[in-house]
């Protein structure tokens, strides 16, 4: 049984996350952690969030608490929660899957200090669609001129707190990679926050005479989440630390 933590875990990403591991065979909620002070904290996780049957695992508002019993701990939080979080995992070197979007260089430089010392699998977005819909856009903004315009469109639910979103940025380097330029101006991105979109994503390169559309859509967050914890077993095999991405855990790095 590979012993799972999650960060977040009454979040919308924490709650599907517990849910799956609640389903699976080979998955043990080994913690579960909340914002410092939250009224939920000692109640058990299955009650507390929902799940209707209890799990043995009360909520704690500690990361360190949470790492400490866990092979692998899964953090969707938000940014403000991240440099605690990485001081948990290294504290009791505890592999880390990393899902939190909204980084700013701060965030990002500490992750990459603890990817130093331990594997961290960090992804913007974690379904195997948006993983494909990346190697997609690369190729088509690579091949076709810079007489195509770029834009690169997001939308989602309500609540989200980033824009534009993590797939959407990350989308942003690939295709400006692809292009040999340092970066796309802010104006080639444009967000959608309404109602409860789960997450979509579309690259448009359009000319004169002709658009392409590159489009992922997704209908369930526990495609995120299946992503993410396949991020977690794939992270129990590698002895090397490093910051790695889901072309990584799908063994997609250098094919095709
Ligand atoms: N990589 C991917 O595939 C995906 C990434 N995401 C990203 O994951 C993150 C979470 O998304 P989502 O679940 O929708 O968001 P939610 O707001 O539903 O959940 C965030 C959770 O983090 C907790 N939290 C916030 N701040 C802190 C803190 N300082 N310390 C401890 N806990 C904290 C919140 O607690 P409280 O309720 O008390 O505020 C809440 O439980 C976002 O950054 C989102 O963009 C989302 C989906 C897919
Ligand atoms: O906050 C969300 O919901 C999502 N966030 C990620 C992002 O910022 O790209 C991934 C996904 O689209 C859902």
């Amino acid at each position: 049984m590979t012993r799972i933590g999650i960060l977040g875990a009454n979040g919308r990403m924490g709650r599907s996350l517990i849910g799956l591991i609640a389903a699976s065979d080979d998955l043990v909620l080994s913690g579960a952690g909340l914002r410092a002070g939250h009224s939920l904290v000692g109640q058990d996780a299955g009650e507390a969030l929902g799940l209707g049957r209890t799990l043995g695992v009360p909520l704690q508002d500690s990361a360190y608490a949470v790492a400490q019993h866990s092979d692998v701990v899964i953090d969707f939080t938000l940014p403000a929660a991240l440099e605690e979080n990485l001081a948990a995992a290294e504290r009791t070197a505890t592999p880390m899957v990393i899902g939190t979007t909204g980084l700013d260089d701060r965030c990002l430089a500490a992750l990459d200090a603890t990817a130093m010392k331990l594997p961290i699998v960090f992804a913007a977005n974690y379904s195997s669609g948006i993983t494909l819909l990346l190697r997609l856009a690369a190729i088509a903004a690579g091949a076709l001129s810079a007489d195509y315009d770029v834009a690169i469109s997001e939308a989602h639910h309500r609540y989200k707190k980033d824009a534009p979103s993590g797939t959407a940025l990350r989308l942003g380097e690939v295709v400006a990679k692809a292009r040999d330029i340092e970066a796309l101006d802010s104006s080639a991105f444009q967000s959608i926050r309404a109602g409860d979109i789960v997450g979509e994503h579309t690259v448009l390169l359009a000319a004169e005479g002709e658009r392409i559309e590159l489009t992922h859509r997704a209908s369930s967050r526990d495609t995120f989440a299946r992503g993410a914890l396949r991020a977690a077993q794939w992270l129990l095999k590698q002895q090397t630390p490093g910051r790695y991405d889901m072309e990584d855990v799908l063994g997609l790095r250098g094919v095709g």
